[in-house]
């Protein structure tokens, strides 16, 4: 298939390209790279630099690249941020979205996978956390992710827009090439590196008071490769006519803890890690666990790297690659 996919200059962007292109997929990236890097767009995809924003170019570009599907990654991600200037998020993560589908419109592009959150649940009713659950944001992160993959179920029933929402859990790891550059970094796993090579003093644990078996918040974290997987299965059953579908992606399990976590840091890397107890960060549910169980029996996906140690361990190699 010919693929566009935004924020394909971004961490998960650029793992869902290598996996298109490794497939035989053609990918053109489209990115403004505010926040992505040049070098993170995959050798053998075209590039173009543009906004979401910029209905026109995305337009052109679809129609220029004859592009089949598209994988909407470009978005603004930052929980607290978004607590502070929702202005932003509303502007990027839904006026930017639906630029991108005005434009699909016109250029008659019918297939859409998305990249949606965990945090449309909000502090979940239950675990694991089932697609059904009830969705509560209680940050504007999470409801601008929600308002989008909501549009996506009317513009389904009138334009027959076929889409796929991936509602991913805590994305962690790397490839050879590819992996976690944010600037601010905020996710708990390259922070937790940076601390390990001396590139920060030490982690700060938010919260060691949590209802959880060690006081510290659970999450799930799935490596970005089976998830890169799970966007190509979710674009090839569009393209074969499956209806449009929301679904979890985690690796299941009872998920890590952050104390895990960082004891998993030390194990891989050797180094001491300096930590530091810090109060809870607002926002952060006790636990987040997915049941994947319907992409799992859907679409045939399963998730091939659970363990945690070989998750960091990607990171790592990554991160020592790119020093
Ligand atoms: N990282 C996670 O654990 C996680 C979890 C759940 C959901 N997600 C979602 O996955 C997607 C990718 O996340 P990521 O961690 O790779 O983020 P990232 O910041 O590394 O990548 C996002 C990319 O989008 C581009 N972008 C942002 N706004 C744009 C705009 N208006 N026009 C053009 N390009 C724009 C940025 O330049 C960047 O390259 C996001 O939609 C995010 O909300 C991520
Ligand atoms: O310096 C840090 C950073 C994080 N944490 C903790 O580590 C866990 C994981 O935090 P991350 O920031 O790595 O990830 P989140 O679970 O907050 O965020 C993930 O889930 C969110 C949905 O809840 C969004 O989808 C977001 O994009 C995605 O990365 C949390 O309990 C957090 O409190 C720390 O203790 N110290």
């Amino acid at each position: 298939m010919k693929v566009m996919v935004t924020g394909g200059a971004g961490y998960i962007g650029s793992v869902v390209t290598e996996e298109l292109l490794r497939g035989g997929d053609e990918v053109v990236v489209y990115d403004s790279l505010y926040k992505g890097h040049r070098e993170a767009v995959v050798e053998g995809a075209s590039f173009v630099k543009g906004d979401l924003l910029d209905t026109e170019l995305l337009r052109g570009t679809l129609i220029q690249h004859k592009v089949e599907a598209v994988v909407h990654m470009a978005a603004d991600s930052l929980v607290g941020e978004s607590v502070k200037a929702p202005a932003k998020y509303y502007r990027n993560n839904v006026l930017g979205g639906l630029s991108l589908l005005d434009a699909m419109r016109e250029a008659e592009v019918k297939y859409l996978v998305f990249s949606s959150t965990a945090a449309v649940y909000g502090e979940p009713a239950k675990q694991p956390i089932e697609e059904s659950d009830p969705t509560q944001p209680t940050n504007p992160y999470g409801e601008t992710k929600l308002a989008f993959e909501r549009a996506l179920r009317w513009y389904d029933g009138a334009y027959g827009l076929r889409f796929v929402s991936l509602r991913y859990f805590n994305a962690a790891g790397a490839t050879e090439r590819c992996g976690e550059r944010h600037s601010p970094e905020t996710h708990l796993i390259p922070l937790v590196l940076q601390a390990a090579v001396g590139q920060l003093p030490e982690v700060t644990v938010f919260g060691d008071d949590y209802p959880t078996p060690d006081g510290t918040c659970v999450r799930d974290y799935i490596h970005v490769v089976d998830l890169a997987q799970a966007h190509v299965r979710a674009l090839h059953a569009l393209a074969e006519g499956h209806e449009s579908a929301i679904y979890n992606l985690g690796c299941g399990g009872e998920g890590y803890s952050v104390k895990q976590v960082i004891d998993c840091a030390r194990r891989v890397t050797g180094r001491d890690i300096p930590v530091r107890k810090g109060p809870r960060r607002p926002g952060d549910p006790a636990v987040l666990i997915a049941s994947s169980a319907r992409i799992m029996r859907e679409l045939g996906w399963s998730p091939t790297h659970q363990k945690l140690d070989a998750i960091v361990e990607s990171a790592w190699r990554f991160m020592q690659n790119k020093r």
